[in-house]
């Protein structure tokens, strides 16, 4: 079974059709890259297997299972999504702290995922955290139920060179220890080295699914595929 399927779903806002009929899966233990241009649908498809915008048509499951009906969803997916927002005075573990008791899990955990994502600061508040300490924080908060699928969007977006560096090396980590990772992002050359498998979206609608290793130059590719549409 897939990590995760997305079956012929379609949304709207009004008359901005978003996604349509979008179907692809996502293999258990790789780190699948979404990528698109802006508009392209990609924050509103990873909000739909979320659960958080409701498909016009269509389903996304994990393992299996809509979103909405995983018996632990914290435990089964993590996601980061963009403009993740945190109360400014309370210090990373308080938030992390706050999150485990909200989700019935061992603060011990909190601790934990601090270590995993690198991040020293933990007892700082985070209104003084810069945008990459922020993205590591989201990321922390993603990890606390150990889930086996994490959903990404744009991850990379405010880390410097070496946050980055470190990124491709996490997710990679992940992957190999069974984790199943999506994660939509424009920058393709980080991409090119850490996905194993690429599926590209344009104006709502699949433009390719395929291996990394399919593509050679995945700029190169990208932009030839993006510009026929
Ligand atoms: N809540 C909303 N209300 C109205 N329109 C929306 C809403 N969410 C998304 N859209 C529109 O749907 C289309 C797809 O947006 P989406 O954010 O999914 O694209 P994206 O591929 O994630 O783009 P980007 O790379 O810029 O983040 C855009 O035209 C966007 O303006």
């Amino acid at each position: 079974m897939s990590a995760i399927a997305v079956t012929n779903i379609s949304k709207s806002f009004g008359k901005v059709r978003a996604v349509s009929d979008l179907s692809f899966t996502v293999g258990s233990g790789t780190v699948t890259a979404f990528l698109g241009p802006n508009g392209a649908g990609k924050t509103t498809t990873l909000r739909m297997i979320l659960g958080l915008v409701k498909p016009d048509r269509g389903t996304a499951t994990i393992h299996g299972t809509p979103y909405l009906h995983l018996r632990r969803p914290n435990t089964t997916v993590g996601a980061v999504l963009e403009a993740t927002s945190f109360h400014p005075g309370r210090t990373a573990r308080a938030h992390l702290t706050a999150l485990c008791v909200a989700s019935g899990l061992s603060t011990d955990r909190v601790g934990q995922v601090l270590d995993q994502v690198g991040l020293a600061a933990g007892d700082r508040r985070v209104g003084g955290f810069s945008l990459g300490m922020r993205q590591r924080l989201a990321l922390a908060s993603a990890l606390l139920g150990d889930p086996a699928v994490l959903i990404l969007d744009e991850p990379a977006n405010g880390l410097d060179p070496e946050g980055i560096h470190w990124l491709r090396g996490f997710l990679r980590a992940l992957a190999a220890g069974g984790c199943t990772v999506l994660v939509s992002s424009h920058v393709l050359a980080e991409m090119s080295v850490v996905a194993d498998r690429v599926i590209v979206v344009n104006k709502g609608r699949l433009v390719v699914e395929a291996p990394m290793a399919d593509f050679g130059d995945l700029e190169e590719a990208y932009l030839e595929l993006v510009k026929e549409w």
